[in-house]
C-alpha cells in the first residue's frame, strides 16, 4: 500500500488530499497544528486506510525531523509527499504590512517546505521509482499583482526550489512538481484577511472559484502518473479568473 505525507491536512486542499488518497487505498501521514482537526480527520479516514497523524509546525525544524525520520514501519515506503502547508497575510500594500507577517510567510512558506522536503528526502530515495515530491506553489509566485509582496515571493521560491530539485534528484527516480493553482475556496482568504469572514465571502462571491477538491483531483492525478513522466510545474485557474492589465501611474489630467 503506497503512503502519502500530506503537510497542512487540517484544512483547504491538504484535507481534501487526505480523503482523495483515502478513497484510492493510500496510508496516510497527516499533519497540521490544530490537533482537535487532526483527530476528526483521523477518525473520518481510519475506516478505509491506516492514518498516522502528528501534530506538527512546520517552521519547527527539530519536531519535523524527529517526527518524518521516526515515522513507523508501517506507513513506509514513502511515495509522495505533498509540500502544502502555507499560508498568505497582509494583502495590504508592502509599505503598510507588520513586518512580522513577512517572516510568517518565510518561515512557513520557505523554511517550513524546506524543513521537510530535507526530513523526507531520505525516505523518498528509499523508495526510489515512482516516488513524488508535490509543491503547493501559486500563481502569485510567477505573475505579481498589489499585495502579492513576500506571499509570492514565497510562491517563486518554491518553484525554483522545486526546479533545482529535481537537478539534484535526476536518476533517482524521485519526481517533484509545482503545482501553481489560482484562487480557490479554502480558509487561506480568511486567514490572509486574519479572520474577516465578510472579506472572504465578498472574493468568491459571484465567481466560480476553484475548490479545494479540484486541486487534490491534481495531486492524485501527479502522484499516480506513470514512473517515467515528470510534470516540472502545473498551473491551474478557474476559467472565471485571467490575467489583467499593467497599472500605470499618470500625471493628472
Ligand atoms: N486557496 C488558494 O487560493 C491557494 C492556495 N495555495 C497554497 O495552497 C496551500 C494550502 O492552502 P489552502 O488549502 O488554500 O489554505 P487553508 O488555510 O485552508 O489551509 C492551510 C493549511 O496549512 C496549514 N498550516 C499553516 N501554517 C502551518 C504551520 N506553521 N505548520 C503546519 N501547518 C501549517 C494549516 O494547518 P494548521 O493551521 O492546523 O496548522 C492548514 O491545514 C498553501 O501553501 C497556499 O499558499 C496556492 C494557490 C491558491
Ligand atoms: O495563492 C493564492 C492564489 S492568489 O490569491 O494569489 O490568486
Amino acid at each position: 500500500m503506497p503512503s502519502v505525507l500530506i503537510t497542512g491536512a487540517t484544512s483547504g486542499f491538504g484535507k481534501a488530499a487526505a480523503q482523495r488518497f483515502a478513497k484510492a487505498g493510500w496510508s496516510l501521514i497527516l499533519t497540521g497544528r490544530r490537533v482537535e482537526r487532526l483527530k476528526a480527520l483521523e477518525e473520518e479516514l481510519s475506516e478505509q486506510v491506516p492514518v498516522l497523524t502528528l501534530a506538527l509546525d512546520v517552521r519547527d525544524s527539530d519536531a519535523v525531523t524527529t517526527a518524518i525520520s521516526g515515522l513507523p514501519e508501517e506507513f513506509l515506503p514513502l511515495t509522495c509527499l505533498i509540500n502544502n502547508a502555507g499560508l498568505a497575510l497582509a494583502p495590504q500594500p508592502a509599505q503598510k504590512v507588520a513586518l512580522e507577517d513577512w517572516h510568517t510567510m518565510i518561515d512557513t512558506n520557505i523554511t517550513g517546505l524546506v524543513n521537510v522536503t530535507h526530513a523526507a528526502l531520505p525516505l523518498l530515495l528509499k523508495t526510489g521509482k515512482g516516488a513524488s515530491i508535490l509543491n503547493l506553489g501559486s500563481v502569485a509566485g510567477q505573475w505579481p499583482y498589489p499585495g502579492g509582496h513576500v506571499y509570492g515571493a514565497s510562491k517563486a521560491f518554491v518553484q525554483q526550489f522545486s526546479y533545482n530539485l529535481r537537478c539534484d534528484l535526476l536518476g533517482t527516480g524521485v519526481r517533484v512538481t509545482d503545482l501553481a493553482p489560482g484562487m480557490a475556496e479554502t480558509e487561506f482568504t480568511l486567514v490572509r484577511t486574519k479572520g474577516d469572514q465578510a472579506a472572504s465571502d465578498a472574493l468568491y462571491r459571484g465567481t466560480t472559484p476553484l475548490q479545494a477538491e479540484d486541486i487534490a483531483e491534481q495531486l492524485y492525478y501527479l502522484a499516480t502518473l506513470p514512473a517515467h513522466i515528470n510534470i516540472n510545474r502545473l498551473e491551474i485557474m478557474t476559467v472565471r479568473q485571467a490575467w489583467s492589465a499593467f497599472a500605470i501611474d499618470r500625471d493628472p489630467a
